[in-house]
Parts: C-alpha cells; structure tokens; sequence
C-alpha cells in the first residue's frame, strides 16, 4: 500500500489518498495491513474527518472494477428516471431512509443491502415489479464491497488506536452484526444549469463551466452515524470543512473513495475524530450520481465515549453523555435548520 498526498484548494493542506489492497483475512490479528497504514486512517480522520481511497481486490481484474463501477452508475441512471410514483414507494421504513426529494436532489436507500436477508430483491421488486436482475446484482456487488471497505477502514482505525477485539466498532466483536445498521443510499443531484442552455460554440458542451458560481445543492451538515464511504460519478461537487475549519474541496479520481466520519465516532473517540461538516456545491450542465455506504449503530443501541479515551485522573473526563441513536437520529430531522451544529444542539455534551 501507497500513499500520495494530493492537492486540495489551499497548498498547506494536503487530503489523504491510500490505496488499500483487500486483505486476505478480513480479521485484523491475521491482517497484512501495516500499522504505518492504520495511523494514517487515524490522522486522517482525526485532522481532517474524512480522506480519499482506492479500494482494490486482487482477484479482481481492473477492468471488472471499472465495469462495476460503470454498471452501477448506469442502474442509478434507470432508477433514477423511474417515475416518481415508483420512487414513492420506498416509504416503508423509517423516515430519515425512504425516498427523499427537493427540486434540485433525490435520495433512495436500502438496509442492510448487501445482506442475505432480500433487503435489496424487496427493494427491486418494489422499483421493477417485472423483475431487473441487473440491478440487483450490480448494487449486491457495490454494496457489499462498501460494506467490506468500511470494516477494513473501522478496524484499521482499532488497530491504530490499540483496542482491537475490545470495540463493537471492530467487526470480529462478537455483537458487531447486532450493533451496526449499514444503510445504503443512492443520490442524485441535478445540474444547475440545463441542457439546452448553450455556451456559444456550438457543441453543447457548457465548455465555460469555469467562469460559473458553484451552486448549493446539499446544505452543510454531519452525517450521524460511524462511518460513510461515498463514491460518485465523474461530477465534482462534495465540499468538506477540516477542523481548522477551512472547506475543502474533494475531488476524486475516478472509483476511488470518500470516507467520511460521522457524529457517532467523535462521541465514541471522545472528540479526538473530527465529523466534518460538507456540502454539495455544482455547477456545469451535468448530473451529479452518488452513492454510499451509512454505517451506523441500529436505532435502539447506546452512542457513548469508549473508556479507552476517558481518564478522569488524567484530565480526560468523557465530553459527551451516553444517548440513544434513535433519539438523536429524529432530533436530526425535527431540527434540520440546525444541521451546522447538530450535535451541539443535542445537548449531550457534558458540562465542564
Ligand atoms: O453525495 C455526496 O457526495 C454527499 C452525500 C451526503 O453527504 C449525505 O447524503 O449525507
Ligand atoms: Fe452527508
């Protein structure tokens, strides 16, 4: 494994960029992924809350990767251009996971999609009553190795910490599958500027994108749970703030991946991880695709500081109280104004 700094907006800050190769055993204590390498997935998060990776598996050849990475956005094309009333019907579940639209965005999700437990065949039959075996398999095959890459990315952050075997976080604890509620979610954002609007040369290319404003398309907020691990189309637009509080933006290569921390590893480091707050700025004529993987505890189970990072003699007492997800996740969606300070507003942190 490698790993090369790549620029971001400012020449003083560097966004991390490691190529991760799949190990042989997914269990840590049987791992050939280097310590050096686990520290960096620490730094990483801990400065800056979230990094870029490319994720290969070496039985995979790399043309079988592009062509999933193709496939996938090509089956969010299709179900994205389901009409509306087809996309209404994945509100079944609960609401901050069912279909989701504003004028300029539109989210779909499926639980535990990669699972055995036809989550994603429900999902399909509900999209394509006739069946589309394309799809499921495509999105079976994506959201399995985002599931894959975020227990590597969770256990290389153990590792790097020393509490291997000791945290639910770590995917060969016993009650991991019972803790975690991975979710995964497909997104589209439209182009602020349409089609047909011509830039002048005759091509229809919108070749003077440069000279335009970025527009908002998602508002600044942090995602509540552990872990999320985006991937998108070849259309810029993820903006994060790093704790020094400058925006970033970040810019992908094509098929690699964004990690993101969410609300849930600051609590349980303590603080010591850093949940960025980001935002989805376009401009140009094009579609922005994304979908990710949202690794979070299930409703019902307890975020808290993990006692590795409290030591009340050392000064270190735990800055956040204990809460239940479920009731952070509907104090997320009742106080959607105050997504710029979500946790904050929460009022689980301890006072001094
Ligand atoms: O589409 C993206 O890149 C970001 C999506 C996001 O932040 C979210 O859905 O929480
Ligand atoms: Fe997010």
């Amino acid at each position: 494994m490698a790993t090369s700094p790549s620029p971001s907006q400012s020449p003083t800050t560097f966004i991390t960029h490691l190529h991760i190769k799949k190990p042989s055993s997914l269990y840590a204590n049987q791992w050939s992924i280097s310590t050096l390498e686990c520290q960096k997935v620490q730094k990483a998060l801990e400065t800056h809350g979230f990094f870029l990776v490319k994720y290969h598996d070496d039985q995979e050849q790399e043309q079988d990767e592009c062509s999933l990475l193709h496939e996938t956005f090509s089956s969010l094309n299709q179900l994205f251009n389901l009409p509306r009333e087809t996309k209404l019907k994945n509100s079944s579940l609960p609401p901050y996971y069912t279909y989701f639209r504003t004028t300029v965005y539109e989210t779909l999700a499926v639980v535990n999609s990669f699972s055995s437990s036809g989550q994603l065949l429900s999902f399909t039959q509900l999209m394509w009553p006739h069946g589309n075996q394309k799809f499921y398999e495509t999105m079976r095959r994506m959201s399995g190795k985002l599931i894959e890459l975020s227990k590597i990315i969770l256990c290389m952050l153990c590792k790097s910490y020393g509490v291997i075997g000791r945290t639910e976080l770590d995917h060969s604890a016993a009650d991991h599958e019972a803790t975690m509620d991975p979710l995964f979610r497909m997104m589209k954002y439209s182009a602020p500027l349409s089609n047909n609007n011509n830039d002048g040369d005759g091509d229809g290319d919108g070749d003077n994108d440069e000279d335009e404003e970025p527009i908002l398309r998602l508002t600044p907020h942090t995602d509540q749970n552990f872990v999320t691990v985006l991937c998108q189309n070849e259309v810029d637009g993820l903006m994060c703030k790093s704790r020094d509080g400058e925006w970033m933006k970040v810019n992908p290569s094509p098929g690699s991946f964004i990690v993101l921390a969410g609300d849930a590893l600051r609590v349980w480091s303590n603080g010591r991880i850093h949940a960025p707050l980001h935002k989805v700025m376009m401009k140009g004529k094009k579609d922005r695709l994304s979908f990710g993987m949202f690794v979070g505890p299930k409703g019902d189970k307890v975020v808290e500081v993990f006692d590795e990072f409290v030591d009340e003699e050392e000064g270190r007492p735990a800055i956040f109280k204990p809460f239940i997800f479920l009731d952070y996740l509907n104090f997320s969606l009742e106080n959607v104004c105050r997504a710029e300070t979500m946790l904050d507003s929460f009022e689980c942190i301890n006072s001094a």
